[in-house]
């Protein structure tokens, strides 16, 4: 599914307002009706016994990868259902019996209205804090469903609620017809002691800066509550776009995310004020993202398959060899760093590649022979000591010939002359080309601009710090908008850029962006990065192109990471080798 800015989130609801006639009263009813679902489903599993932390996480991952799947399959036309009712509907009709439906009684489905009674409701006492646009407004509508469901809510309004105006207004009315009990902030900082929980619907994506004025007190008071928070669509000071957090944010346990996930929910540190997401669909068309040319994806499963058009089953023809699936070659490693080389190109053969040669200073083969015997070994030439040399490159491209992917910069070091070095590499390397580590910080201090004009796909896989060095910002700017300074550089520079961290985000220089959904924190572990360059440069070989090898590789990266903890039964024991294995 998409992942939307404000603004975007705006224009498509104008859109679906506009164009498909669909009036905002009724996005607004269905979106708080969803956000009162999420909290009636919480209060259901309250006191059901907890999961362990680790576990959790691992499941909110996936739960969340797999979330909004609703989203991204847009109404589907029911084959044949229109036949449908004219034959086998009509016979029925007409008082036929076909396919044998003489026994069949007829069955109470309690679905609706009647499903959202919540079990435990009379310990419950919901608090709602109302803000003065829509999203207010979805709080209003929340709260008279959690009302219908016998849970009990009071109304506390950030602004005199005769300030409410349109949709919002409208349903300010509704609520208090219904005669939900409603106050107004008096300023200062009130105590939510008496409530069993809160629903924070001040700020959307509607906000403008840091939460001002009651806004800020009514943020503070539910954050220093101890009570669980659920925000409407975002939490309340955290801004949309690129998940930085104001002064002061809410602390969400759960945020009911409306229509399409906002860039910000998935970027630190705003998703650590989100808590769990979900995403629910307020009756805006998914399809109408793509219509419309957005173009940054949650990299789910259905978008390696729809949007990178990858085969995820990565079958293989029956009647193919180890030539069939490309031939990697890695220049990475060096004396005191060779363990980096390894993982590297174990890491692309356990990503399919047919066949993987290693490129090392000579003075390291005899001590890396039969490390890993599905490996070749290639002398790169380099230093006595094991270092790299400009002398290297040379090498380096005689080997490259007729490969298919070359990958740099694993445990390689910094060396005399490792600009030219690089340079050499870049302009003669006529094959795909992965840059990594060390060969990212050369890259940094390189003039950009006589290296443009490569025919192969590029590909950098920075961490934050060597995308700051890359970009000449700080890491802090980097992690304010990773998600933009990623769009831009892959632009500018045409080159795909997999900016790592929790959500990597994967930029392609024609303007598409995918947000990774795989992954755990367990994966903080040396060695990690040289196993998803060795995944990317084996899925390359494949035939896999820039874009596609590295989306595919961060997702599958992130996966087995997952699986690897599970093996392991937790998360901070994972270490590279086991990120390998559980390919
Ligand atoms: N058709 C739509 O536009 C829909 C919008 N929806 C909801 O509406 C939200 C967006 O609504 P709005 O655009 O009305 O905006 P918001 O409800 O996010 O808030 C805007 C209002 O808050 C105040 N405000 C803004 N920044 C502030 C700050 N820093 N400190 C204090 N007060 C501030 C201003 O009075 C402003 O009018 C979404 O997040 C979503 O929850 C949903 O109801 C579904 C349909
Ligand atoms: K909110």
């Amino acid at each position: 599914m998409h992942l939307v800015t404000a603004e975007e989130m705006r224009r498509l609801d104008r859109i679906t307002i506009e164009r498909l006639g669909i009036p905002a009263v009724a996005l607004m009813e269905n979106a708080g009706r969803a956000v009162a679902e999420e909290i009636i489903a919480l209060c259901r599993r309250r006191g059901e016994g907890s999961t362990p932390l680790a576990a959790q996480a691992l499941r909110d991952s996936a739960a969340l990868r797999n979330a909004g799947a609703w989203a991204a399959h847009a109404p589907v036309a029911a084959p044949g259902f229109g036949t449908a009712r004219n034959t086998a509907a009509g016979p029925a009709l007409r008082g036929g019996n076909p396919g044998g439906a003489l026994a069949a009684a007829p069955k109470l489905l309690i679905s609706g209205d009647a499903a959202l009674m919540a079990e435990h409701a009379e310990d419950e006492h919901w608090l709602v804090l109302v803000g003065k646009g829509n999203n207010g407004g979805d709080g209003l509508v929340a709260a008279r469903y959690l009302s219908e469901a016998g849970i009990a809510v009071s109304l506390l309004y950030a602004v005199p609620p005769e300030s409410l105006t349109g949709e919002a207004a409208l349903q300010r009315d509704a609520a208090a017809a219904m005669g939900l009990p409603a106050a107004v902030h008096g300023g200062g900082r009130p105590d939510f002691a008496g409530y069993s929980g809160i629903l924070d619907a001040l700020l959307g994506t509607g906000a403008a800066g840091a939460p001002r004025g009651a806004y800020a007190e009514l943020i503070a008071a539910a954050n220093g509550s101890g009570k669980p928070v659920v925000s409407a669509d975002i939490p309340s000071g955290l801004h949309a776009d690129t998940g930085e957090m104001h002064e002061p944010c809410i602390q969400a346990s759960l945020t009911v995310c409306l229509a399409f996930l906002k860039r910000g929910l998935l970027q630190y540190p705003g998703s650590g004020a989100a808590g769990r997401i979900v995403v629910r669909s307020i009756g805006i068309p998914a399809g109408l993202a793509r219509e419309e040319g957005l173009s940054v994806y949650w990299l789910t499963p259905d978008v390696l398959e729809g949007v990178l058009d990858i085969d995820v089953s990565r079958r293989r023809v029956p009647d193919g060899h180890k030539g069939t699936y490309g031939h990697v070659l890695l220049a990475a490693g060096s004396l005191r760093m060779s363990g980096a080389g390894l993982i590297a190109a174990r890491a692309s053969l356990r990503a399919g590649c047919g066949l993987a040669t290693w490129a090392v200073p000579g003075k390291l083969l005899p001590l890396l022979a039969g490390a890993a015997p599905e490996l070749m070994l290639a002398d790169a030439g380099g230093e006595a000591d094991g270092t790299w040399n400009a002398a290297a490159a040379e090498e380096v491209l005689n080997l490259a010939d007729k490969k298919d992917v070359l990958a740099v910069g694993p445990g390689i070091g910094r060396f005399e002359e490792d600009k030219e070095w690089l340079k050499r590499i870049w302009e003669g390397a006529d094959c795909p080309l992965v840059v990594d580590a060390d060969a990212l910080n050369i890259l940094a201090e390189c003039d950009y601009g006589i290296w443009q004009g490569r025919r192969e796909a590029v590909i950098l896989t920075p961490h934050p710090g060597e995308m700051a060095r890359l970009a000449g910002v700080s890491t802090k700017e980097v992690q304010r908008d990773r998600i933009g300074l990623a769009l831009n550089y892959a632009r500018e520079h045409g080159v795909v850029l997999v900016l790592k961290g929790a959500h990597t985000v994967i930029a392609s220089p024609d303007g598409r962006i995918f947000v990774n959904t795989t992954g755990h924190p367990g994966m903080a572990t040396g060695g990690a990065g040289d196993c998803l360059t060795g995944i990317i440069a084996g899925l390359l070989a494949q035939g896999l192109d820039g874009v596609q090898a590295a989306a595919f590789g961060v997702y599958l990266h992130g996966l087995a990471g997952e699986r690897a903890a599970l093996l392991r039964d937790d998360p901070a024991s994972v270490i590279a080798s086991d990120i390998i294995e559980a390919l």
